[in-house]
């Protein structure tokens, strides 16, 4: 049996998706976490802890290194809550456009018995314009950024796109018509929309400042559906003042933009939706199930992707440093024990290397030693045995 901590709102239907060898919130010691945006950045884990799965896209609220050096493989759930930050962003693209926000304050301010005459006076205060045939710059070209590309495409927009990084998979991902470029001064300084849909780390945080805005058109309209601090609010405020930027919409607030009716913010539900929430929630779940009953490292983001067919009695998993010999190492161990093997997997992510071994003559009495005996190894962050289901 393992035991799984949520942490959050996670949705039944992923809590659902566990099998009975799954259980809910049972121990101190759990094998699994699966959260959602928790702040885990302080936190202690326990011994017992193998994997911790995010229910959604950011992974900074996780220290990762951290969790590498104690083996504990990290995943999140890529594009499950897409489509839900898509058309939260292209929602406010509208309603911006159209002032709607101010529109609709209006509206409940006036609410004497015969004002139609009244609006239809005042109306063209809140004349706005449409979408079509406006620029839109996308920064990051990832789940978010591909789908608000494509979506804005749609809506007869023209759309730059800049993301140095695009994986192969994402780029199939986008419309041909999305411009490409290689800087975000070239993406942004054409554009009526600017939207950043990055991950937060060291090279995003202030990927969007003062010098980015002066880049900008007069009049702009911005928006942060990311995370704080990738677009750094107080040059947001001053190009307010200045009318660089005409509005500026996002996901999450702090004191310095508070109170401006230039600045739209929403708390933080780019993806709660009942959707994105199930979505993530089902797929965290097989994720959780995925590596710890075969060790499948799909969407691991400490980790390499790593999937092996399962046909014998016993699984060895091991988490090491990319350093020279450690197959060899490990490999020395299981034949100074008599143990064959019958399939092995090594691949490596950056500093990080895991490898996979198969074997039907592992039991109960050289199981614990050699296992512990891989953890002794200096290079090994954890080794685990898995013994196959059913
Ligand atoms: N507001 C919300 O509720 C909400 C919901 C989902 C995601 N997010 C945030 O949005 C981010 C993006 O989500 P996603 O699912 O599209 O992630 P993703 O990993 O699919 O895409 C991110 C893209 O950003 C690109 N990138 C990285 N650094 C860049 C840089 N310096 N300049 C330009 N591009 C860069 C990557 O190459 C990648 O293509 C998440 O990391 C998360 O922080 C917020
Ligand atoms: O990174 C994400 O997936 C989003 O920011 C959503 O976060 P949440 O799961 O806490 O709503």
């Amino acid at each position: 049996m393992y035991d799984v901590k949520t942490f959050n709102a996670i949705a039944q239907s992923g809590l659902d998706t566990f099998t009975n060898d799954f259980e809910i919130n049972q121990t101190d010691d759990p094998d699994a976490y699966l959260i959602r945006s928790v702040n885990l950045l302080e936190a202690e884990f326990p011994q017992n802890l193998k994997t911790i799965v995010r229910a959604g896209a950011g992974v900074n609220n996780v220290p990762v290194d951290k969790a590498t050096q104690q083996g504990i493989a990290v995943f999140n759930t890529p594009g499950s809550n897409a489509n839900a930050v898509k058309e939260l962003v292209i929602s406010l693209m509208v309603a911006t456009a159209r002032n709607l926000f101010a529109a609709n304050n209006y509206s409940n301010e006036h609410t004497e018995a015969d004002v139609s005459q009244r609006t239809e006076k005042d109306k063209t205060k809140f004349n706005g314009t449409e979408l079509a045939g406006k620029r839109l710059a996308v920064i990051g070209l990832g789940n978010v950024g591909s789908m608000v590309a494509n979506a804005a495409l749609a809506l007869g927009m023209k759309v730059i796109g800049y993301d140095p990084y695009l994986s192969a998979n994402a780029a199939w991902r986008i419309n041909n018509r999305v411009k490409r470029v290689d800087s975000i001064k070239k993406a942004v300084r054409t554009a009526d929309f600017v939207t950043v849909h990055v991950p937060k780390n060291d090279g995003t945080i202030g990927l969007i400042g003062t010098k980015e805005i002066a880049d900008m058109k007069a009049g702009v309209t911005l928006f942060n559906y990311s995370r704080i601090g990738i677009v750094d609010n107080r040059a947001v405020v001053k190009a307010i003042r200045t009318e660089k930027i005409n509005h500026y919409c996002t996901d999450f607030g702090e004191p310095v933009i508070a109170d401006s009716d230039k600045i739209t913010i929403t708390p933080h539900i780019g993806g709660s939706t009942l959707e994105a929430e199930s979505n993530g929630a089902v797929q965290g779940a097989n994720t959780v199930m995925n590596y710890l009953e075969n060790g499948d490292t799909t969407n691991c983001v400490n980790l390499p992707n790593m999937q092996v067919g399962f046909e014998t009695a016993y699984r060895i998993t091991v988490i090491h440093q990319n350093v020279p010999n450690m197959v060899g190492q490990i490999s020395t161990q299981l034949a100074n024990r008599n143990i064959n093997i019958e399939n092995m997997a090594n691949a490596a992510k950056d500093k990080v290397a895991y490898t996979i071994i198969d074997s039907d003559s592992l039991n109960q009495n050289n199981e614990d030693e050699l296992i512990s005996t891989l953890n002794d190894i200096a290079e090994v962050y954890r080794a685990r045995v898995i013994k196959h289901q059913g």
